[in-house]
């Protein structure tokens, strides 16, 4: 708590998935609820990534466009000192600007990545020699990487991403709003630590030509986990995690967006049987299909793994299941969340990419020797279930894993640590007094 007053603004399905505002911070804090305007191709209701399907994405920004007016006039009313936000309302920093508000764009990807996209000549629509236009354009390395590196996209990865959508017409697409976004801001901030990232911190502050601050992993905090110590799923999931050995149980989830088909599903599911080690695997209803993932699966795979696999269809307490000391590592589609709050407690990762930045999160953490991604066909990103069970069993067991496993333990003081996250945290809000327009 460091004295300021903060408005967070989003939609009213948004705001109240929320935790609750701690009593010390509720007088420094106000929820401002905007309902989004109806527009076509998107189902009511509707409010984030996580409700619809992957060519859903573009009328949902869309709608956030539609906004415009009105987030306009509460920023006129409110004259924040600073204002700060995601890159879907491209348009907030040049509103901003004319009411004479500081703006911060805040990046929930890793510096690597956002080095990765480029500079913002090349996301609007320039950069020369340097253009991307076909998917394998996204395959290499970027000219701009001066030192050795492999963060480039598999094929698999980015062939869904660029292809076009029945809703692109509604208005620019990601790359001209992340572009534009980075351009019209004062600063840029980076959920991640210049310790774990050195060299792309270096070559990000250089390609955007303005001030990039990290801001730390904002790791969970554990008294939100305590929030949850009653509720009647919790108390079921932990009676049958308590029941396993210590480090022995993969986590398998795949966060809010990433969807596998339903014969990836069933190599996946037979990947785990093979693999004979206990799991958890959450499993989700896919907006726009009416079977759930759970019906998806093989016939009988749940009663061959009974007992031993854990089948849970629905939102999880995921970090309070990663908490827990029989977690033995986390097969995971790499989503900066998930990696944050595993590494933030020393999980190994087992890893499957699936889209945006994932592919890319994946390279840079196999890097860095805390996990190991599952092989698979670069074109069409096939995986076999041998792989799966492979992957699962060294990270997880095998006496070739020991190295991957110790690595990732040592991550817990750079992700988790509170005091060491709470520095980057300091250093951002002295920052931003240093860069605040003057009046
Ligand atoms: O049943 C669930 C499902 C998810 N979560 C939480 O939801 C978050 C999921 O985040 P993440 O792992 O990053 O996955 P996505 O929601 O798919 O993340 C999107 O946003 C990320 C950046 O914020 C990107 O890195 C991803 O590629 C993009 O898909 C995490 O905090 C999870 O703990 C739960 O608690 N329970």
């Amino acid at each position: 708590l460091k004295g300021h007053k903060i408005s967070f603004v989003s939609t009213p399905g948004n705001l109240s998935k929320l935790p609750k505002i701690p009593p010390n911070l509720s007088s420094h804090m106000t929820l401002i609820s905007f309902p989004l305007p109806p527009v076509p191709n998107l189902p009511d209701l509707a409010e984030s990534s996580m409700d619809i399907t992957h060519n859903q994405q573009q009328p949902l920004k869309h709608a956030l466009d539609l906004l415009r007016p009105l987030l306009s006039s509460f920023l006129q009313s409110s004259k924040p000192d600073w204002i700060i936000y995601d890159y879907a309302s491209h348009w907030f920093p040049s509103v901003a600007a004319q009411l004479g508000i500081s703006r911060a764009f805040f990046a929930v990807f890793t510096a690597a990545c956002l080095s990765f996209m480029g500079s913002p000549s090349i996301l609007i629509g320039g950069g020369g020699d340097d253009a991307r236009s076909t998917a394998e354009d996204f395959t290499k390395v970027p000219s701009w990487v001066p030192f050795e590196s492999n963060m480039a996209y598999r094929l698999h990865e980015i062939t869904k991403y660029i292809q076009r959508t029945d809703g692109d017409d509604f208005g620019p697409p990601d790359t001209v709003r992340f572009g534009v976004t980075i351009q019209e801001s004062d600063v840029v901030v980076v959920r991640s630590s210049a310790e774990f990232e050195p060299d792309w911190f270096d070559l990000l502050g250089g390609m955007y030509e303005k001030p990039v601050i990290p801001i730390g992993f904002l790791p969970p905090i554990p008294e939100e986990l305590d929030e949850i110590q009653d509720d009647e799923k919790w108390v079921c999931v932990r009676k049958w995690l308590d029941e396993q050995r210590v480090n022995s149980v993969v986590y398998v989830a795949m966060g809010t967006e990433a969807h596998l088909s339903k014969e990836e599903l069933g190599e996946l599911a037979n990947g785990l049987e093979k693999s004979g080690l206990p799991f958890f695997w959450v499993l989700k209803n896919s907006p726009g299909t009416s079977e759930s993932e759970l019906e998806m699966l093989p016939d009988g795979f749940e009663e061959r793994v009974k007992g031993r696999g854990f089948l849970y269809l629905g939102w999880a307490p995921q970090v309070s299941i990663l908490s827990h000391e029989s977690i033995g590592g986390f097969l995971t589609h790499c989503g900066w969340n998930s990696v944050i709050e595993a590494l933030g407690l020393g999980r190994v990762l087992i890893m499957l990419p699936i889209l945006n930045d994932q592919g890319l999160n994946a390279r840079l953490l196999q890097n860095k020797g805390v996990g190991l991604e599952i092989p698979r066909n670069e074109s069409d990103g096939w995986f076999t279930s041998e792989a799966v069970a492979e992957s699962v069993r060294v990270a997880v067991v095998e006496e070739s894993g020991k190295a991957l496993r110790e690595m990732a333990k040592a991550m817990k003081g750079c992700f988790g640590d509170p005091g060491r996250n709470g520095g980057w945290v300091d250093r951002f809000a002295s920052q931003l007094e240093d860069y605040r327009h003057s009046e």
